[in-house]
């Protein structure tokens, strides 16, 4: 296996490569950060708002009333109610049929006018939600929301990837995911001082969206697109001179060259779903579906759209729920650090099997802890109720250095170009879908589960952990271009990618004999 980082030190092009830290570098982080910030605010900010009681009294009082009054046995069904689902979940939903949209127009048109109507629908959703008189409105301003992260999800990634320079875009894949990690935090701790705002406080919760979707929405007006995006539409020479404005030199024909290449190449691939699934990208396949899906059932988002919510159901009161959730939120962020500090030193395999490890002790102790302690005529006691956040901590570290950064990583790192947008695609599509589906579902098995839910997302990171014991290959320091020898050398994946001889003649996609 190849050293090094993302271009290793195999003498391939990419190192021959001239380029320059430019201040672009760092107006391209500051986008990567509003794109990240948007998705995690709204991840983050629902939960908190969703346990205010004013924000009930307005839209959900059935559900007011539920937690006041009702018979104290029902302690897991506390929040239990399909309009309160919908409100969070809906948004995934549309952020799933909109990254789909969102391909083609990032294809086609370029990723900047993604990034725009990204930005622009933020702005729509957030006023919404923070006018929102009823629950329609409400709900509508979540989709638009959603529509906002479905186009800002597939685009800005790709924007960082094509801007950064090769050096840091290993570096600035994570980025997203850190600032998602921001966003939610911010959001946990703007919630923890509105709650206190009485009758409005959660409108400006959500209103404040809007902060981050005008970063977007005008970084996006002023910013270029990208010389890869320029030159597939061939605009070669505008592609040229952006290059090399972007990497600070004039000497940028070797890249200049691949990018025409790649994309000449991407371009002869006319069914780029069809292709993927070809027999000889079965591993690439299987990688796009299971590590989003599995990242889902780590049941991160339990903890994440419902900390608050959560801990009110197992006895705590508003506002230590709340700062519960900060807490919580916090140590998402630092050890999302932790993963961009050792992911190419200790690898990726190592941080998810730890990460695996430490999530289902976690997971196994709250169940037990509750199982025990909570539930019928029984409170968390203090000590109990610290412990279960100390635990939740825990829990939440181990994701955030393992699943979190690495369930973007891992499949955006392992696409050979033919198959790079459509892959891509599929990875933002199937995180969307089991995001939606975890939100949707978590507060009725909550309630049906009772602590068993943690004991069921346990036995999940136990699949999902044995699944990277046994399939997933070392990718730390591999080339993209030589990553496909991963695949050949590997015990199960190589009877399905043919060795080089086989290679040589290539059966293309539409029956044609193709070199390579
Ligand atoms: O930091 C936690 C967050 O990270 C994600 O997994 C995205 O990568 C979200 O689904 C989750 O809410």
């Amino acid at each position: 296996m190849a050293g090094g980082a993302l271009i290793g030190a195999g003498g391939t092009r990419a190192e021959l490569y001239e380029a320059h830290t430019t201040s672009f570098v760092a107006v391209i982080c500051l986008v990567a950060a509003s794109g990240g910030l948007i998705f995690g605010y709204d991840i983050g900010i629902s939960g908190g708002v969703t346990s205010m009681d004013d924000f009930l009294h307005k839209f959900f009082p059935v559900v007011l009333r539920h937690k006041d009054y009702e018979s104290k046995d029902a302690d897991y069904c506390k929040y239990n109610n399909e309009g309160l689902t919908s409100f969070t979940s809906s948004l995934y939903l549309a952020a799933l049929l909109a990254s789909l949209v969102a391909s083609v127009v990032t294809t086609r048109f370029g990723r900047r006018p993604s990034m725009l109507l990204g930005g622009a629908s933020f702005l729509i959703g957030a006023t919404l939600n923070a006018t929102a008189v009823n629950l329609a409105m409400l709900i509508l301003g979540r989709i638009m929301l959603g529509v906002g992260v479905g186009f800002a999800n597939q685009a800005v990634p790709l924007y960082l990837s094509e801007m950064a320079p090769p050096k840091l875009r290993g570096a600035l894949n994570i980025m997203f995911q850190l600032a998602t990690t921001i966003g939610i935090l911010v959001a946990n701790l703007i919630n923890y001082g509105t709650d206190k705002i009485s009758v409005w406080g959660w409108r400006l919760s959500l209103g404040l969206a809007a902060v981050p979707a005008t970063l977007l929405f005008v970084g996006s007006l002023c910013l270029p697109d990208t010389p890869n995006s320029l030159i597939e539409r061939g605009q070669l020479d505008r592609g040229r001179d952006l290059l090399e404005k972007v990497r600070g030199t004039k000497n940028v024909e070797i890249e200049f060259e691949d990018i025409v290449e790649a994309s000449e190449k991407a371009k002869a691939i006319k069914h780029p779903f069809r292709n993927i699934s070809r027999r000889r990208y079965r591993p690439q396949l299987v990688m796009s579906i299971l590590i989003p899906l599995f990242q889902q059932l780590t049941g991160i988002n339990a903890i994440m759209f419902y900390a608050p919510v959560l801990f009110r159901s197992i006895g705590f009161g508003g506002n230590a729920s709340l700062y519960s959730a900060v807490i919580t939120g916090a140590v998402n962020v630092l050890s999302t650090l932790v993963s961009i500090a050792t992911v190419d030193k200790w690898g990726r395999r190592a941080l998810f099997l730890e990460g695996g490890i430490q999530m289902f002790i976690a997971q196994v102790v709250i169940g037990i802890i509750l199982g025990e302690k909570f539930g019928g005529t029984k409170q968390l006691s203090k000590g109990f109720s610290v412990l279960v956040v100390i635990v939740i901590c825990i829990y939440v570290s181990s994701f955030a250095w393992s699943w979190g950064p690495l369930g973007w990583l891992v499949p955006s790192e392992i696409y050979p170009l033919e198959i790079r947008s459509a892959g891509q695609s599929i990875t933002v599509s199937v995180n969307m879908l089991f995001t939606f589906v975890i939100g949707q579902a978590f507060l009725a098995m909550l309630c049906h589960f009772r602590y068993g839910i943690f004991l069921f997302f346990a036995g999940w990171v136990l699949v999902m952990s044995s699944f990277i014991f046994f399939f997933l290959p070392e990718t730390k320091g591999v080339p993209i271009e030589e990553m496909t020898n991963v695949w050949r050398k590997h015990w199960f994946w190589s009877r399905f990618v043919p060795s080089e001889d086989e290679k040589s003649v290539q059966l293309g996609e539409n029956g044609k004999k193709l070199h390579g």
